[in-house]
């Protein structure tokens, strides 16, 4: 895939034992002012799935699926995997990379949507990775890395995900509208870290924006396919923080219980912010949001994440090819909500300290020690 010799696919990370769950909610919370009653509560969700977080083995599995799309496509460029939070970690990837020769890099994230802690963090995390191997007795020998810009608007991830939603909303057939709800659901943020995503001189809230175009999309497109005439709405899942610092809300327990009161019977549960089932989906909806549902006698039905849908690993592909011609100096196709793979100054800052991110306009002034 010229100009790039590897492949990097760039995860969250979780624990795959009960040892490593401390170590590992440690490692994610550093420096960032999270209760301690949350970090056991936390705990405990990844305790009661034995200590093992589901995300590491669904990665697995996307690599083996973008291996064997990379395949029939008769591209042999070798992938590699790396984590912010476990185990390989990204600068585990990048010592493989320099060791194999490689010198391109182009990375590609488990998040499909904009803001700090799903892009820009990322990016700290290359430049963290970098700043290690530059320390290394072999330097970073030349490496370089490049990253594809964030996937929210690209068709794949809206037909895949169009795709499981209406095959989940099958099961409804029979059910009036006026007794079923459609709710999209994402990872909570703060209000502030909404509030600055996307490029300094935009209009903030990219975070919010891109889900709701989705959201709306979906809604119409799955209602033309269904004959039906819903409502989707977003709401937020897995929320954290001082109960003092504002977070985007509703949260998903909370609509689904003044849902009931308002005589909805059977709650379409989407969650659109993530790519697979990991711990969120697994204990926040399959489990915390299952229960709220039971108690005020809902059916809920979970639609899956994309995980390896093919529509959505061939596309995840595309873009791979797409930023490669686009570093050779080639045209790319575009299309509405296309996110630049170089971000943009300023984008979805980080609100607590400038650091280094590579992969954007800004990056080498950060790495000057200029803030962002
Ligand atoms: C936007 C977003 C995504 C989606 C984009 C992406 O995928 O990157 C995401 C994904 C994930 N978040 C995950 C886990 C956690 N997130 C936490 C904390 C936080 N997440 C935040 C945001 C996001 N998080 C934020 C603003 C915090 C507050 C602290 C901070 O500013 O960093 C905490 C700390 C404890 C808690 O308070 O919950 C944990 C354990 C896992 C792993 C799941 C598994 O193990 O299967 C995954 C995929
Ligand atoms: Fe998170």
């Amino acid at each position: 895939m010229d100009p790039y010799d590897a492949i990097l696919l760039l995860s969250f990370g979780g624990p795959e034992a009960p040892e490593e769950v401390m170590p590992f909610l440690r490692r994610v919370t550093a420096g960032r002012g999270i209760p301690d009653e949350r970090l056991e509560e936390v705990g405990h969700h990844y305790h009661l799935f034995g200590g093992r977080s589901p995300i590491n083995d669904q990665n697995r599995e996307l690599l083996a699926a973008l291996r064997a799309e990379l395949d029939r496509r008769g591209i042999d460029t070798p992938l590699l995997w790396g984590n912010r939070n476990s185990e390989p970690f990204v600068a585990d990837a990048l010592r493989e990379a320099r060791e194999a020769g490689h010198r391109r890099v182009v990375t590609l994230t488990t998040s499909a949507y904009s803001c700090y802690s799903s892009c820009r963090q990322y990016r700290e995390d290359l430049a963290a990775a970098m700043a290690e191997l530059e320390a290394d007795a072999e330097g970073t020998d030349g490496l370089e890395v490049d990253k594809v810009g964030q996937y929210a608007a690209r068709p794949g991830f809206h037909r895949a995900n169009l795709g499981r939603l209406v095959q989940s909303m099958r099961a409804l057939d029979g059910a009036p509208d006026a007794e079923v709800a459609l709710l999209f659901v994402t990872h909570s943020i703060p209000d502030t870290m909404d509030e600055t995503s996307g490029p300094g001189d935009g209009d903030g809230n990219l975070y919010q924006r891109q889900h709701l175009a989705l959201a709306s999309s979906l809604t119409e497109e799955a209602n033309g396919v269904l004959g039906r005439d819903l409502e989707g709405e977003l709401v937020f899942c897995s929320r954290s923080g001082p109960p003092s610092q504002p977070w985007l809300e509703p949260d998903v327990n909370d609509r689904i219980e003044q849902l009931a009161a308002d005589g909805v019977k059977h709650v379409v549960v989407a969650p659109i912010g993530f790519v697979s089932d990991h711990m969120e989906v697994a204990y926040d909806l399959d489990t915390e949001a299952a229960e709220t549902a039971e108690k005020v006698g809902v059916q809920l039905v979970r639609v899956p994440t994309v995980g390896t849908d093919p529509v959505f690993v061939a596309d995840l592909v595309d873009a791979l090819e797409e930023r490669a011609a686009e570093a050779r100096g080639e045209a790319v196709p575009q299309f509405d909500g296309r996110r630049p793979s170089v971000c943009e100054v300023g984008c979805c800052p980080n609100l607590r300290a400038a650091k280094p991110a590579l992969c954007g306009r800004d990056s080498a002034a950060l790495a000057a020690g200029e803030p962002s």
